[in-house]
């Protein structure tokens, strides 16, 4: 690719999951790549989203397996917030030196700052200026915040995971993966949650009589649902904050989440300026994810796309990029089977046809399994798990959903079936470790 004429073969803006996967490899082939940064290193997914999540989750999920195991592990089990924040950090703090370093040491040229774009080849950073042939909108999104009096006193996700105190009483505005999440987290350590819905479904992109059952054991719980709230106004006390919703009702709380979900990071780089389509969904991309000037790309949860803005597609778009710039394909993107989870406690996971499709349409078949009645799952006393296996006509499994405490890791294990479309003969070829989720898994199909 090498090129005299620019800075940069490729220059990327943004330096998250839609970047680095596929620029330190890019890199690693001698291509001359540089990746401009406002924040930390590594982005929104190991600073302040996946991997800082599931760090405050683990003492829930342990939790909940001492819970199931009542009786034959004795005494009661609690979180430390403090210990379990601090573990966080422990855990979390030296990922944007380490993604840094393996760009670095790929001759990645780290530039800090606010990238604007410029021309179809320039990117401003304050009074600098990068050139490149290619370059590679990779910018994220940020939290949606309610556009109602005392806004500024609700907090996001990012605020919630850097909480040194739990506060006793939290309220979240919002139905999805956030706040069902922090809910699970929150509660679980000892807060009062309530939840605000604006509508009556909770966690709408999951199949519903699982969503039922989850939020049917957090009610069970302590946590609060209030459906159809429209919330419209923030104010605080000397000590309390209130949350003002559907005209005349007003709850009183210490601590607010606006978790009504989040913006495509789309303004202030320079995309009206230069001429780069883009809608409230994000960067309009063609099947090559060229945006409407070819020679600058998006990729990763800027992107206006179908596909989940999750890490995941993050991973696989970045990779894509990576092959089309190193001349290894012209293809256009063909997106593989994109799983998702939300980590409440049971978890919902699902991959491939959902189990509504599936019941519209009458070419597939859905087999379903009460998992607790499973031997494997009574080894650690399961109380709710269901899932569904999705199969065509040619009795190819297609899709899956499963609620269970081990969710994710029985849709990991069907993915590469799905993915292949692996029928009989191939499954049968499959012989996992003995006795395992894996094993489970794959047993039931
Ligand atoms: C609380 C939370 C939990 C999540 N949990 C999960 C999960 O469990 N599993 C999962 O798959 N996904 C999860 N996600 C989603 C996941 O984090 C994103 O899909 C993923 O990070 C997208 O990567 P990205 O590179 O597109 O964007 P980002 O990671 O957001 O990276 C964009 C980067 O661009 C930088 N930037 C923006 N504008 C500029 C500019 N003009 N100049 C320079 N730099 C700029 C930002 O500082 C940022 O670092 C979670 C998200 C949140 C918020
Ligand atoms: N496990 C995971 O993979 C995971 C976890 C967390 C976040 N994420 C990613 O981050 C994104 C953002 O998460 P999120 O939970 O903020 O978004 P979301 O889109 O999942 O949920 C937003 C919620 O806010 C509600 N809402 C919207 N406007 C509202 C209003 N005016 N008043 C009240 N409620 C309103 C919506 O109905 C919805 O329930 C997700 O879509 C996902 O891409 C993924």
């Amino acid at each position: 690719m090498a090129n005299t004429e620019y800075d940069y073969d490729v220059l990327y803006i943004g330096s998250g999951h839609g970047t680095f996967d596929g620029a330190i490899p890019l890199a690693a082939r001698g291509v001359k790549v540089g990746v401009i940064e406002s924040g930390l290193i590594g982005g929104t997914c190991p600073n302040r989203g996946c991997n800082a999540k599931i760090t405050l989750d683990a003492p829930v999920a342990l939790t909940r397996l001492a819970e199931n195991l009542n009786g034959v592990v004795n005494g009661n089990l609690s979180i430390d917030w403090k210990a379990n924040e601090q573990h966080k950090h422990a855990v979390i703090d030296g990922l944007p030196n380490m993604i840094g370093g393996l760009m670095k040491s790929v001759n990645i040229d780290l530039i800090s700052g606010h990238g604007v774009l410029k021309d179809r080849h320039t990117v401003t950073v304050g009074n600098d200026s990068k050139t490149a042939e290619k370059i590679v909108i990779s910018t994220g999104q940020h939290p949606h915040r309610l556009d109602i009096p005392g806004t500024d006193l609700a907090h996001d996700s990012e605020d919630f995971m850097n909480l040194t105190t739990l506060p006793k009483n939290i309220t979240i505005i919002g139905a999805g993966y956030i706040s069902l999440e922090f809910a699970t987290i929150a509660n679980a350590a000892g807060s009062n949650v309530t939840v605000l819905t604006h509508g009556d479904h909770v966690l709408r992109k999951f199949y519903q009589p699982f969503v039922k059952q989850v939020v049917a054991d957090l009610e069970k719980r302590g946590v609060v649902f209030i459906n159809n709230a429209k919330v419209t106004k923030f104010g605080q006390t000397d000590r309390h904050y209130n949350i003002e919703y559907n005209d005349n009702q007003t709850i009183t709380t210490d601590w607010i989440l606006d978790a009504t979900g989040r913006i495509p990071n789309t303004q202030g780089i320079g995309l009206d300026e230069i001429g780069i389509n883009y809608n409230a969904r994000g960067i309009e991309v063609n099947d090559h994810l060229q945006t409407s000037i070819d020679n600058i790309y998006a990729s990763g949860d800027v992107l206006d796309k179908d596909q989940p803005k999750l890490t995941p597609t993050a991973i696989f778009e970045s990779t894509y990029l990576m092959h089309q710039f190193a001349g290894d394909s012209a293809d256009p993107i063909n997106y593989p089977v994109i799983p998702s989870v939300v980590f409440t406690s049971p978890r919902i996971a699902k991959a491939g046809v959902s189990i509504e499709d599936a019941q519209q349409n009458g070419q597939y078949e859905v087999k379903t399994n009460h998992l607790p009645d499973d031997w494997y799952r009574q080894v650690t006393k399961e109380g709710l798990g269901d899932n569904a296996l999705v199969y065509d006509k040619n009795h190819h499994l297609v899709g899956a959903t499963e609620m269970s405490d081990q969710a994710e890791d029985a849709i990991n294990t069907l993915l590469p079936a799905i993915e292949f479309k692996f029928g009989p003969a191939e499954l049968e070829r499959l012989v996992p470790l003995f006795p395992t989720i894996g094993a489970d898994t794959l047993g039931q199909l």
